[in-house]
């Protein structure tokens, strides 16, 4: 996905209080897009960029929220996103399949690469297809604890934990947003700020150009 898309997403959006971003992380089939059907109906297909939107709003504390769940279609074979996937996330959510080890044991490299362009926000560990194999949540996954991360078993299958997972996920990303100071969101902000100032500024000054000069024929 060039830079030139990730300016059709019209990321400045993310900059308003109430809309927050929200990725999916993880091996391919590890049931991303499954859960994010659960609780999203139409997802916005953007196939030129390898993109699924899924937009869903929701009410906090008597205030509607809206929140667009980023979702690989696939890129994720390559075991790595492009940075602009990151891009002004509040929060991940990093998924493996019960079933299959190899996914869960991918996760430090998923987790690594998020932190180099993510490093503050918050990072919900699903570990997805319980239905699969009940006796799995007896099973203790310790990386999410050494990492100090919530952690979640769920069947986006069946729905079990899929809603619960979800709306923390988004209560984090607003809290994450509302109280960061993470170093490249300050800087960000700023240099916005600074952009918008000097805007403001040549306009003004083309203002008084124009009152300067005599009326064009
Ligand atoms: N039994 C079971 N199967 C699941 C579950 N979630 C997903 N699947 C199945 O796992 C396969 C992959 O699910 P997807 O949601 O496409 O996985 P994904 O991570 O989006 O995969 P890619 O986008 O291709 O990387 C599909 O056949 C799903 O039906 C689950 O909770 N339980
Ligand atoms: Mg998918």
């Amino acid at each position: 996905m060039d830079a030139g898309a990730v300016s059709d997403l019209d990321l400045d959006k993310y900059d308003a209080d109430k809309q927050v971003k929200i990725i999916c992380l993880g091996d391919s089939a590890v049931g991303k897009s499954k859960f994010l059907t659960k609780c999203v109906s139409r997802p916005q297909q953007l196939s030129t960029y390898a993109l699924t939107l899924y937009k869903y709003s929701s009410t906090i504390n008597g205030q509607t929220v809206l929140v667009d769940f980023w979702d690989t279609a696939g890129q994720e074979r390559f075991r790595s996103m492009h940075p602009s996937y990151y891009h002004k996330a509040h929060a991940c959510i990093m998924v493996f399949d019960v079933q299959r080890k190899i996914t869960y044991k991918n996760l430090p490299i998923w987790y690594k690469e998020l932190r180099e362009y993510r490093p503050e926000i918050p990072c919900l560990v699903v570990a997805n297809k319980i239905d699969a194999d009940t006796k799995v949540t007896q099973k203790n996954f310790s990386f999410a604890k050494k990492q100090g991360l919530p952690f979640y078993f769920v069947s986006a299958a069946d729905g079990t934990n899929v809603v619960k997972m979800f709306k923390d996920a988004v209560q984090m990303a607003l809290s994450y947003k509302r109280n960061s100071n993470d170093f490249m969101d300050e800087v960000m902000r700023e240099l916005e700020n600074f952009d918008l100032d000097t805007k403001e500024e040549s306009s003004d000054k083309d203002e008084e150009t124009q009152e300067g000069k005599p009326d064009s024929a």
